[in-house]
């Protein structure tokens, strides 16, 4: 299957000397494209470390990561705002809108940004998909914290990018809403064809994925497609993560 995103012998170090950590070792992994990847792991086994060099936000020690046919350690920092800008979306765990745009205005902030132009149709598809068509005016303040998040979703979609990442995306939210966020990935995925790789704690958020990989001590430690909730806590269980 093509791949929309490779890491190959990904490392990161933090810090020097007798100080340092080693938060991802030779990490090497590729992210199918049109498919919803899941990566879990213990706490501190390099989990944000991994999204953050997968999508330009961090520059790995040593090895390369590449975004379709781009080598992201070739780019210097213009180059790397204008991919994060155009070619990657993001959802973070704190919703991250902007309290003084509209709803529509923070969806196509990622657009001016870009200094591209909203394609109307893809616009309207999108807030209709996040279910928001009758919100587009409001602002942040006047929404639940799971229509925040469908904000935040919209707003990583459309730019059209090759991968989007969610860092904890439902993080936040409660049990219900977070299903709704994650059924809405989960559709991005299977009616849009997008790319969305995701970090959570949550092995019944991981199980909306088609593929999960577990990170141990800056390691892929296994690898799970068609994952359960119960099969996704039983691998973690294993990885010592909930002794
Ligand atoms: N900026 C930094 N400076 C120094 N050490 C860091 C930094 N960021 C992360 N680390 C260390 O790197 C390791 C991996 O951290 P990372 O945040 O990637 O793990 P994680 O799996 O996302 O953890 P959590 O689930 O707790 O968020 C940890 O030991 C962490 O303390």
């Amino acid at each position: 299957m093509e791949e929309a995103l490779r890491l190959d012998t990904v490392s990161k170090v933090y810090g020097r000397g007798g100080g340092a950590v080693a938060a991802l070792r030779e990490v090497t992994a590729g992210i199918p494209r049109g498919c919803f990847t899941a990566v879990m792991g213990p706490s501190g086994s390099g989990k944000s470390t991994f999204l953050h060099c997968a999508a330009g936000l961090d520059i790995p020690t040593s090895g390369t990561v590449r975004l379709g046919g781009t080598e992201l350690s070739g780019l210097n920092e213009t180059e790397l705002t204008e991919l994060r800008r155009r070619r990657v979306g993001f959802v973070f765990q704190a919703f991250n809108l902007v309290p003084s745009l509209t709803v529509e205005q923070n969806i196509t902030l990622p657009l001016r940004l870009a200094r591209t132009r909203a394609d109307r149709a893809w616009l309207d598809e999108v807030v209709a998909r996040v279910g928001l068509a009758d919100r587009a005016g409001h602002r942040p303040a006047q929404l639940s914290g799971g229509q925040q998040q469908r904000v935040a979703i919209a707003r990583a979609l459309v730019t059209r990018p090759e991968v989007v990442f969610g860092d904890e995306p439902t993080g936040a939210l409660d049990t219900m809403t977070a299903r709704e966020v994650l059924a809405l990935l989960r559709e991005a995925v299977d009616a849009m064809g997008q790319t969305v790789v995701m970090v959570t704690h949550d092995p019944l958020a991981a199980a909306y994925a088609d593929t999960v990989l577990f990170l141990a001590d800056g390691r892929i430690a296994d690898a799970m497609d068609a994952p359960t909730g119960d099969g996704v806590a039983a691998r973690m269980t294993r990885l010592g993560a909930w002794k």
